[in-house]
């Protein structure tokens, strides 16, 4: 607990400090180990609701719960209808994924603990039938909430309605549960961004969600664009801004309910569970690996002096389940996952390229990593705009459509959302998850492991390239010699290009002018002289 805060304990274990901020006490603490059953044995017989299971970490929840808590007795999870495809039908696919082969193979019947409810997060009441109401109310013992829209450029109103509207709405539903032990909200390690040191407290909201609620009721979509950037400040985008309200939200009820807030930093692949390197979409990394490796992306700006938060599903998972087992039990868990305890460095980040090559690489993978905002604009023009440029020259001259400038001014923007958050550097306070990890028995730190000290980024990050691979872009991995082989024709392509380049400025330039021949000569002559030189010493030094 911070000195400078004089803080005042109340019944509850909720703390006030006289800042506004809000910490979670476990007011039992040290009583644990011994005494509580372990992770699986408490989701024995457990009713459990998860909201966002469709989604790239419910789907991992889900999963986890199945195959390590083999004896939990249903997971119900809100479902909505999507693009032309009904609940079920969703539902049936997702669990005929590669994700869920682990937990097939234990129990082929799985399926029969998911019991799908359907739910649409943004309407009133969730849009859950009254019988579903009375059912979940009189079962559910643990609630999930992970469902929200996670898009940086999400219109304020729309944010607002999954990400803290809907959160009230499944709070008001999480209080007709008669037998609730725990709720847990996912939120972000970035919901306070706009601040360099973060601790495992809930800051005061930026606005009071109610009357950000009722103002931007009345407003057109006009009006609440243009103040958008006055209301969320210092914040970079409306996804972090309302991912800060719905924690407040949640908090406010911490009076009433269990409550457990979890905050993952960037969320990865997975690092061992169900198995190394599954991923299913291009957020965050996972869209800058795959634009670095079709050789689209060739310059980034992040900070090689700060660190990438970057922690895999697995590991946000297993704290999420261990979480909810402690909140159950003890009132607590506001904690960011333990991305800080082994940090990825950038340039780690950006070496990973040519090992398992991507199908139909634009150009050869060569990504840069700068922090210098001039050079980045530089490589830019001259490795972005340049290439595409011609390349739709190319495309136009031989009666095809132009699509390459499309591509690079779409990539420019996801990556323009991304610089923020590689850009900086920030310190985050994880004692809560420190000291959940010390109450989990031997057997549950290795079953519920998220010790992530071990990870060997190195390796981690070939497996994460080789995840977006085989599961994002559904690329064969014995098609690797074939992708080989193109991105040699591409080497080829660019010294014929180079050559030629060479040249034309030779007739056009220097072959015209004295001068220019002299000056030309001068430089391939000291080309000369210091190779000859630098070959002399290194066979000195042999
Ligand atoms: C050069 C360096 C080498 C590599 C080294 C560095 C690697 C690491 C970089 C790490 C970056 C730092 C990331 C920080 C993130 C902080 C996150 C905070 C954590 C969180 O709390 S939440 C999770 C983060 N959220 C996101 O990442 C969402 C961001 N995305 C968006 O907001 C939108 O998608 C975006 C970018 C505004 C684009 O919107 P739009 O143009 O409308 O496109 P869609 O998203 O609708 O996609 C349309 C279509 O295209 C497919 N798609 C998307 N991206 C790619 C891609 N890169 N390549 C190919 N295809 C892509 C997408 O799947 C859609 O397809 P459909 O078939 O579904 O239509
Ligand atoms: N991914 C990351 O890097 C990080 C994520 N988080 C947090 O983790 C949580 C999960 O993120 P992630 O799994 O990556 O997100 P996804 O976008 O993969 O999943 C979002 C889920 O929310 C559901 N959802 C969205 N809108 C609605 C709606 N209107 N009604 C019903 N369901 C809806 C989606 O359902 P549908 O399939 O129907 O669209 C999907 O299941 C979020 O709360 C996010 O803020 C925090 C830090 C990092």
């Amino acid at each position: 607990m911070s000195t400078e805060l004089s803080e005042s304990q109340d019944l509850n274990g909720l703390e006030q400090a006289t800042d506004g901020t809000s910490r979670l006490t476990d007011i039992c603490s040290g009583t644990v180990g011994n005494s509580m059953a372990s992770i699986a044995e408490y989701y024995a017989g457990k009713s459990v609701l998860i909201t966002g299971a469709t989604g790239f970490m419910g789907k991992v929840l889900v999963e986890k719960l199945l195959r390590s808590c083999p004896e939990v007795k249903a997971l119900y999870i809100l479902v909505r209808p999507k693009a032309g495809q009904s609940m079920q039908q969703r539902v049936s696919d997702m669990m005929k994924c590669k994700l869920f082969d682990r937990v097939r193979e234990d129990n082929p019947d799985f399926y029969q603990k998911i019991i799908p409810i359907s739910s649409e997060l943004t309407q009133p009441g969730l849009a859950i039938s009254p019988e579903d109401v009375e059912k979940l109310s009189a079962c559910i013992n643990i609630v999930f909430h992970c469902a929200a829209t996670i898009r940086f450029d999400e219109p304020l109103k729309h944010a607002l309605q999954l990400n803290v509207i809907a959160t009230q709405q499944l709070l008001s539903l999480a209080h007709q549960m008669h037998h609730l032990e725990a709720f847990i909200h996912i939120s972000t390690a970035y919901a306070n961004c706009n601040r360099k040191h973060i601790d495992e407290v809930i800051y005061p909201p930026p606005v009071e969600p109610k009357k950000l609620i009722e103002s931007l009721e009345w407003m057109d979509d006009g009006i609440v664009r243009d103040i958008t950037p006055r209301l969320i400040s210092d914040r970079p985008n409306t996804y972090t801004y309302t991912k800060a309200l719905a924690e407040y939200v949640v908090q406010q009820e911490q009076h009433r309910l269990n409550i457990g807030i979890i905050r993952p930093s960037i969320v990865g692949a997975s690092w061992q569970e169900p198995f190394p390197g599954w991923i299913d979409n291009f957020n965050g990394p996972s869209g800058v690996f795959i634009a670095a490796g079709k050789g689209i992306l060739r310059t980034m700006r992040a900070n090689n002096d700060a660190v990438a938060d970057l922690i895999p599903v697995d590991v946000v998972i297993n704290l999420t389940l261990a979480a909810g087992w402690y909140t159950a039990v003890h009132r607590l868990v506001n904690g960011k996952t333990p991305g800080s305890l082994s940090r990825c460095e950038w340039l780690i980040l950006g070496r990973e390229g040519g090992r398992n090559p991507l199908e139909q690489a634009f150009r050869r993978p060569n990504a840069n990593i700068t922090s210098n905002y001039l050079i980045n604009q530089y490589w830019i023009l001259v490795s972005h705009k340049f290439p595409a440029l011609i390349y739709d020259l190319i495309l136009r001259l031989t009666g095809q459509k132009p699509q390459m400038m499309r591509i690079f001014n779409r990539l420019h923007k996801a990556i323009g959302l991304l610089e923020y958050f590689s850009s900086q550097d920030w310190e985050w306070n994880s004692e809560n998850m420190s000291m959940l990890m010390s109450q989990l028995t031997p057997e549950d730190r290795k079953t519920f492991n998220f010790d992530v000290r071990q990870l060997n980024w190195p390796e981690y990050i070939e497996n994460y390239c080789i995840g977006t691979k085989k599961y994002v872009l559904n690329e064969d991995m014995s098609d690797i010699p074939a992708a080989r082989q193109h991105l040699r024709k591409l080497r080829n392509i660019r010294y014929t290009f180079n050559t030629l380049l060479v040249v034309f400025i030779w007739r056009v330039f220097i072959a015209r002018s004295q001068m220019a021949r002299n000056i030309w000569y001068f430089v391939v002559s000291l080309c000369f002289k210091f190779l000859s030189y630098f070959r002399a010493s290194s066979t000195l030094t042999n």
